[in-house]
C-alpha cells in the first residue's frame, strides 16, 4: 500500500486522463439509506456529471455510464413493505415497480441538464453469452458516442438466487469490462476505503492508493454496515480486482462529498480511495484475448488490411477480407491470417462465417443489403484484437 504523496506520473494521474467512466451510486446512497428516491442528491449528480459530459471550460469531453442501485429500497417503499422481503419474487415486484420511479428521476434530472439518458437492464447471463456482450457492447457504444447517458441496473425480474448479481458493484465492474472503461467510480456513504468497516471501528483509518487486486484488501472489507445496501465493501474491493482485469482503475469515495465527479476529473488527488489497475488497458487486453487463445476459425486478410492492422492500429473490415475458413459465431475468437498463411493477429469477431463469406470484399456499407442488418461496420474492431 502507498501513502498519498504522488508524482506527476502518480496512478492520480491516470484518473485525470480517464475518458470513458462507469459511476457506480449504491442504494443507500439513491435512497437515502431507504427512505426513498433523494431527488436533490440525483440532480446533483446530474448537474455533475453534465460537466463532465459536456466538458468543463478547459476540460475535454468525456463518456460517462451510470449504473444505479436502488430500484429494491424505492419499490419496497413504493408498496409499503418495511423490511426487505425474504421471497426473491417478492424482490423481484419490488423492483419492477421502484425502477419505473428510479428511471424516471435520472431522466428529469439528466435532462435538467441537456443530457439525454437511456435505460438499460442487464443480467448475468447477458454477460456470459458472447453474442450478447457484443450486442451490449454495441449498444452502449453508439449511446456515448451520441453524448447520451446510459443508466444501467440489474435486470432483477427474470433472474434468480444463483445467477444474480445482487449488488451493483459486481456488474459496474462488469460493465467497465465490456466497454473497456479507463476508470471505475463506486459512490458509497463512506468517504473511501476503511482498514476495516468504521462503522465497527472507528479506530480505523482510510486507504487513499493501493493496487487493485491487494489480497490484504480483502481482508480489511466487511460486509454491508446499513439494511439498505447489499455486499459492503467486499464486492467493491472484488469489483475493483474485476475491472483492473480490463484496465480499470476503481475509486471508492462518498457520494455526498461536494463536486466530488469534477474534482477527481480535475485531477485531485486523495478524495476517497484509489484502487490502480496494475496494466494498462492495452496490455489487459491483450492478455484477456490471449486467455482465449482457443479460436474457432479464421479470416485471411490481403495486404493492404494486414499493414493497417500491423503498423495502424486500425480494425479488421470486411473490405479486406479475402477468406474465410472454419465455423464460428458472432463474438467467438478468430484467427486473422494474411495470404501467406502468417497469423497476424487474434479478435472477437462481429460476424458468423456464413456471414462473413458474404462481406468478403465488400465495404462496410454493403453490409446491410447482403446480411440485412448491420451489427458493425468492422468484422473485429481494434479494442476487441490483438496482434501477435
Ligand atoms: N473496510 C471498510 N471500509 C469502509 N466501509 C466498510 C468496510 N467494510 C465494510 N464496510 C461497510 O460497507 C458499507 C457500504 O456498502 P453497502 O452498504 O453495500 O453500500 P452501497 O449501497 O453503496 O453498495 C459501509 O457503510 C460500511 O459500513
Ligand atoms: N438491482 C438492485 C441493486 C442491489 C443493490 O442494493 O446493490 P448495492 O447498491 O451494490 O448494494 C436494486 O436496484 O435494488
Amino acid at each position: 500500500m502507498a501513502s498519498s504523496a504522488e508524482t506527476s506520473s502518480s496512478p492520480w494521474d491516470s484518473v485525470r486522463r480517464a475518458r470513458r467512466i462507469v459511476v457506480k451510486v449504491g442504494s443507500s446512497l439513491v435512497t437515502n439509506q431507504g427512505q426513498g428516491l433523494d431527488a436533490e442528491a440525483i440532480s446533483e449528480w446530474a448537474r455533475q456529471l453534465s460537466h463532465i459530459v459536456h466538458g468543463a471550460p478547459g476540460q475535454e469531453r468525456r463518456e460517462v455510464i451510470m449504473v444505479s442501485s436502488g430500484a429494491i429500497a424505492e419499490g419496497m417503499k413504493r408498496m409499503g413493505m418495511s423490511k426487505r422481503p425474504r421471497e426473491l419474487h417478492e424482490l423481484q415486484a419490488a423492483a419492477a415497480v421502484g425502477q419505473m420511479g428510479l428511471v424516471q428521476m435520472y431522466e428529469t434530472m439528466l435532462r435538467q441538464y441537456q443530457l439525454g439518458s437511456a435505460q438499460v437492464l442487464l443480467t448475468h447471463a447477458d454477460m456470459a453469452d458472447r453474442e450478447r456482450y457484443l450486442n451490449a457492447r454495441v449498444t452502449l457504444l453508439t449511446l456515448l458516442k451520441r453524448g447520451i447517458v446510459p443508466v444501467i441496473n440489474e435486470n432483477d425480474t427474470v433472474v434468480n438466487d444463483e445467477i444474480r448479481f445482487g449488488d451493483n458493484d459486481t456488474l459496474g465492474a462488469l460493465v467497465a469490462n465490456l466497454v473497456v472503461a479507463d476508470l471505475l467510480i463506486i459512490l458509497t456513504d463512506q468517504n473511501g476505503f476503511y482498514t476495516a468497516d468504521p462503522r465497527k471501528h472507528p479506530e480505523a483509518t482510510k486507504v487513499q492508493l493501493a493496487q487493485a487486486g491487494d489480497p490484504a484488501l480483502e481482508a480489511m472489507a466487511g460486509g454491508a454496515g446499513s439494511a439498505i445496501g447489499t455486499g459492503g465493501m467486499l464486492t467493491k474491493i472484488l469489483a475493483a480486482k474485476r475491472a483492473a482485469r480490463s484496465g480499470a482503475s476503481t475509486i471508492i469515495a462518498w457520494g455526498r462529498e461536494p463536486d466530488i465527479l469534477p474534482r477527481l476529473m480535475a485531477g485531485e488527488h486523495g478524495i476517497g480511495s484509489l484502487l490502480y489497475a496494475p496494466m494498462h488497458k492495452l496490455q489487459a487486453r491483450k492478455q484477456w484475448i490471449a486467455d482465449h487463445l482457443q479460436w474457432h476459425g479464421s479470416v485471411v486478410i490481403d495486404a493492404g488490411a494486414a499493414r493497417k492492422l500491423r503498423h495502424e492500429g486500425k480494425s479488421l473490415l470486411p473490405v479486406g477480407m479475402v477468406q474465410v475458413k472454419g465455423r464460428f459465431t458472432r463474438g467467438e475468437v478468430i484467427a486473422i491470417e494474411d495470404e501467406q498463411g502468417q497469423h497476424v493477429a487474434r479478435g472477437l469477431a462481429n460476424y458468423s462465417d456464413q456471414e462473413a463469406r458474404k462481406l468478403c470484399r465488400q465495404p462496410s456499407e454493403a453490409i446491410e443489403a447482403l446480411l440485412g442488418y448491420v451489427a458493425e461496420p468492422e468484422m473485429v474492431h481494434r479494442d476487441n484484437l490483438v496482434l501477435l
